[in-house]
């Protein structure tokens, strides 16, 4: 599977994992920066840029890592066809790829250790996503706002 990486000064070494580790299970990340470690970088153009390229790609994924990861899941869902959700577990992780079909995974690498970083992807790229009615429903009302407000 493809994986879109984006973060900023803070989520800048553990995405240097993220990524190592990604091709050992054989995924095919994608770091889409910064490409060098700058103290005082901004997260949004780099998360906005993950965001949108995993749009762009159907059937991918994203990962955005910051200090809390809360500004960066803020970022990727003012981008159309994006559901980012903020993992603080293995299983929140897991919850928003199978119940809500979330396609952006979000991480505070000041939050948690890169061993349980590492471990939040693994279960959010593995996870299958629901079919569940109930899911379908309110993945499509989501959906539905985000056509109405296109138009
Ligand atoms: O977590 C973040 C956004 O969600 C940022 O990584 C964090 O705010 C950066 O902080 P600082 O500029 O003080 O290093």
């Amino acid at each position: 599977m493809r994986v879109y990486l984006g973060s900023d000064h803070a989520g800048y070494v553990v995405k240097r994992v993220l990524i190592r580790r990604l091709r050992e299970l054989d995924h095919d990340p994608v770091d889409v920066g910064p490409h060098a470690f700058v103290q005082d970088d901004d997260y949004p153009p780099y998360v906005l840029e993950t965001a949108r390229r995993v749009v762009a790609d159907p059937g991918s994924l994203g990962v955005v890592l910051g200090g809390s990861g809360n500004g960066e899941a803020i970022a990727a869902n003012k981008v159309d066809g994006i559901r980012a959700v903020l993992a603080w577990s293995e299983d929140s992780a897991r919850f928003g790829r199978e119940h809500h079909h979330a396609n952006v995974i979000s991480i505070g690498a000041r939050v948690h250790s890169v061993a349980e970083t590492t471990r939040f992807v693994e279960v959010f790229v593995k996870a299958p996503v629901s079919r569940d009615a109930r899911h379908l429903r309110r993945i499509g009302m989501l959906t539905d706002y985000e056509q109405r407000r296109r138009k």
